[in-house]
């Protein structure tokens, strides 16, 4: 089995797949007399379809324990998906470049705690991958008509660790 390294989510190596969503070096300014800062913009949301509209979830995720077999990833054609955390506990974040044969080797993604993700449309992905404690997501992504889920299964599974 293929052992992937698992790596820090920084904003430089996940922006071919998408958006960090954190505050960090975000764009901010002060709002409602100053009693808040608004980090702004940090993500696009991507909605396309009969019927399409952004939509927001909770999921409430149960942890896995690295090193961790991948065996399949997904992706959302018709729109983004974003994984906001309601927890510290942080996540695994693993995507996948388009080929002609399919997902590329994947990449994961460690993240820093309070650290989301905007995985833009139609990039191949793993499924919401909480871990050290169940775990609380807003999720944001797209609603309306036609099948937004495709799935690919890896002929040989790669080990996260
Ligand atoms: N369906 C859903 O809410 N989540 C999955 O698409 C996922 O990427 O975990
Ligand atoms: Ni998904």
């Amino acid at each position: 089995m293929k052992e992937i390294a698992i790596q820090p989510l920084t904003c430089e190596a996940f922006a071919p797949f998408g958006d960090v969503i954190e505050t960090e070096n975000a764009q901010s300014f002060p709002i409602n007399g100053g009693r808040c800062m608004r980090f702004h913009d940090l993500a696009r949301i991507e909605t396309t379809g009969e019927n399409a509209r952004p939509m927001i979830s909770i999921v409430r995720g149960e942890p896995y324990v690295l090193p961790l077999t991948l065996t399949m990833v997904e992706r959302h054609p018709l729109g983004s998906q974003a994984f906001i955390p309601l927890s510290r506990n942080p996540f695994l974040v693993v995507v996948s470049e388009e080929t002609v044969a399919g997902p590329g080797e994947p990449h994961a993604f460690l993240t820093a705690p309070g650290q989301g993700v905007n995985i833009a449309r139609n990039v191949w992905h793993g499924i919401l991958t909480p871990l050290q404690g169940v775990s609380d997501f807003a999720v944001i992504d797209r609603g309306g008509e036609g099948v937004n889920l495709e799935e690919h299964f890896f002929e040989e599974p790669f080990l996260l660790r």
